[in-house]
């Protein structure tokens, strides 16, 4: 008999760019005691700034992505990205792991991860661009470039699947995350 205890779910917050994702995710960590959240390996900058992620060069990516190779990894934006292995650990010993990822990597998460809840975070296309401008990370082409692939679907036949409207108050969005994860999140794990 496997008497090992369940990992955490993944829980993965997708959308466009300017939705409100990592504003969503350092919201749900303050609140939501045992969730910790996945930092991601970006081919980015490191002075860029936003959430917290390990900045490499395309060559160090592309040697990490080798061996012994990472959980999960997509290209967006002219960007590579990556979800380490050690993804394990946090599961172990969290309620929950919040990690930021590309829809179009959704099916392949939920096959690696077993456990994968998703937070599809929408809003109104002109709040969109809106928060990209206001943001100022990205230059005015990036964010149209950004704004043109904002209707991007969350693919069909995942599991677990909640719709978090951010068009208003970011409160509001907070509250429905919450309301959404609470049978899924372990007390005893916290
Ligand atoms: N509900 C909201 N109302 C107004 N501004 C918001 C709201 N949610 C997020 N923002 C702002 O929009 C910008 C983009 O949010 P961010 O969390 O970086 O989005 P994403 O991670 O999805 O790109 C940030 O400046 C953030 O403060
Ligand atoms: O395939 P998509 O679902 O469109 O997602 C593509 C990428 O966009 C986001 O990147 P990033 O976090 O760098 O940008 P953002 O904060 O502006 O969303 C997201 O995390 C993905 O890495």
């Amino acid at each position: 008999m496997n008497t090992q205890p369940a990992k955490a779910p993944v829980i993965a917050v997708v959308g466009p760019s300017g939705v409100g994702k990592d504003s969503l995710m350092d919201a749900l960590l303050e609140r939501v005691p045992g969730l910790v959240r996945q930092r991601r390996i970006i081919t980015r900058a490191p002075e860029l700034g936003g959430e917290d992620y390990d900045a490499v060069t395309e060559d160090r990516f592309a040697t990490l992505c080798s061996a012994p190779g990472f959980a999960l990894h997509w290209q967006a934006h002219g960007l590579r990205y990556a979800i380490p292995r050690d993804i394990d650990e946090l599961r172990n010993r969290a309620s929950g792991v919040l990690v930021n990822l590309s829809r179009k990597v959704l099916l392949e998460a939920e096959a690696a991860f077993g456990t994968l809840i998703v937070l599809s975070v929408t809003a109104a296309p002109e709040a969109l661009a809106a928060r990209l401008s206001a943001r100022g990370r990205e230059d005015s082409a990036e964010v149209e470039r950004r704004l043109a692939r904002a209707s991007t679907p969350v693919p069909a036949g995942l599991s677990q699947v909640f719709d978090i409207d951010n068009s208003g108050q970011l409160e509001e969005a907070i509250k429905a995350a919450e309301t959404a994860l609470m049978p899924w999140l372990q007390p005893e794990r916290a």
